[in-house]
């Protein structure tokens, strides 16, 4: 028996959700092939993966089952729940995940932001449903690298059309433009999708790399920030720094790279490590100026570049200078550019044996974008040659004096992923 058409568009956009909710994938599966998994309640700004996830924390009320019960009920990727029998809950859960599967499935925009500012991911992070939560990180991961690899594909149709125009081939000094598809996946036409956050200005304030070298910085003690009131650095990222430096110098009498001065936090650690040879990287004449003031450049061990890693590096190349440990921390740069530097350069500047690291800011105004490009940006490393390793450390509580006249708080996670890289095999 076919199933009738809904004519309506608000009746089977009603339908829709209550499917959704009721994790009724008999019924979801008909409406979807009708309408669209992306439609929104109006009074909520739910969609109907908010709906499916919201609604497990309903259940779990009237029904009285203690949360954690189910949440520690393991969902397979086929929606099966594993382990903990005993779990009443368990069956709602494979529904539930099943229910969410297909949503995606059939298109369902997985950072989609209801009326209170929360992807679906958000609500499943806030019930501590956990499987749930790696379903939609999952979802996010493949969105961003499928948006990544058509940014490539767009490269290179730009490349060859230009090819085909002029007969040369295109340099790729665009590589550090501004990139439209940092914010993660953008429903046509919503604003409301969150942005991808490194501690930098919200897109449209954004300058780039180019903009922001030639701008004028204030340095405040404690932070630096750039002409729009955006923190470049600040003082309160001292023990990721440090950590940073422990893991990747572990010994005296290395050969350490680092790309982005800022304040100088994590150059200082270096130089505690006694290194052989410790190179800078860095562009902003304002930082410079403070560097030769606070006489770094006087440093015996100390080879400062003056310019951006895009110019420099390649000359380093050449010289076949090789580092034990490299660090790269820049400021108003797109991941394309971080991915530029791992895959084109860093195989040309890491010793065998060497370590990198690298500060894990994208996306640490929202747990769920911080751990989709936590997950993005090692598989694009593994694709480049290298494994990632993490080690999670706390970062200090801040209230809100910290963020003082800081224009928009870049990090509010409670957790730092701190990544070190070595070449696989
Ligand atoms: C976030 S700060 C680095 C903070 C540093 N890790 C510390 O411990 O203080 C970023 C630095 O990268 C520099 N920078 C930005 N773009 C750059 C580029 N393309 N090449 C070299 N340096 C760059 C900025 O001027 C700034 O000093």
């Amino acid at each position: 028996m076919s199933t009738p058409i809904e004519e309506d568009p608000e009746v089977l956009a009603h339908l829709i959700q209550l499917a959704a909710s009721n994790h009724d994938v008999t019924a979801l599966r008909p409406l979807l092939r009708q309408g669209s998994a992306n439609v929104r309640d109006s009074d909520t700004g739910y969609t109907p993966l908010h709906s499916a996830i919201a609604a497990c924390e309903d259940d779990e009320d009237s029904h009285g089952v203690d949360k954690e019960n189910h949440v520690n009920g393991h969902v397979d990727a086929d929606g099966v729940t594993n382990g903990e029998t005993t779990d009443a809950k368990a069956p709602e859960m494979t529904d539930a995940a099943k229910t969410v599967k297909l949503l995606l499935q059939q298109g369902a925009i997985w950072n989609d932001l209801n009326n209170d500012n929360e992807t679906p991911g958000c609500i499943a992070l806030k019930l501590h449903l956990n499987d749930l939560y790696e379903i939609m990180v999952d979802a996010g991961v493949r969105a961003e690298l499928l948006l990544n690899r058509l940014d490539e594909y767009e490269q290179l149709k730009d490349e060859e059309d230009s090819e085909t125009e002029s007969g040369a081939a295109l340099s790729s000094s665009n590589h550090d433009e501004p990139n439209p598809d940092i914010t993660l996946q953008t429903p046509e036409g919503d604003a409301d999708t969150p942005v991808l956050a490194t501690n930098e200005a919200e897109p449209d304030e954004k300058l780039g790399n180019e903009d922001f070298l030639n701008s004028s910085l204030r340095f405040q003690g404690d932070r630096i920030l750039d002409e729009n009131g955006n923190g470049v650095m600040m003082a309160w990222e001292s023990s990721i720094m440090k950590r940073t430096a422990d893991l990747l110098c572990p010994d005296p009498g290395f050969q350490v790279l680092n790309v982005g001065h800022g304040m100088g936090i994590v150059d200082n650690f270096f130089q505690t490590k006694l290194p052989a040879t410790h190179h800078i990287i860095e562009a902003h004449s304002a930082v410079l100026q403070r560097m030769r003031r606070d006489g770094r450049f006087d440093k015996p061990n100390v080879v400062i570049h003056e310019g951006r890693w895009q110019d420099v590096v390649p000359h380093m190349m050449e010289q076949g200078i090789l580092f034990d440990a490299i660090y790269f921390d820049t400021f108003a740069e797109d991941y394309k550019a971080f991915r530029d530097f791992f895959s084109d350069f860093l195989v040309g500047l890491l010793k065998d044996q060497g370590k990198c690291g690298f500060f894990n800011g994208l996306g640490a105004d929202r747990q769920i974008c911080y751990d989709v490009y936590t997950k993005v940006v090692e598989m694009d490393l593994f694709e480049a040659g290298f494994d990632t390793e993490w080690e999670v450390i706390p970062v200090p509580r801040m209230d809100d004096c910290e963020w003082a006249g800081v224009k928009r708080k870049y990090w509010t996670l409670s957790e730092y992923k701190l990544p070190i890289c070595t070449f696989i095999g």
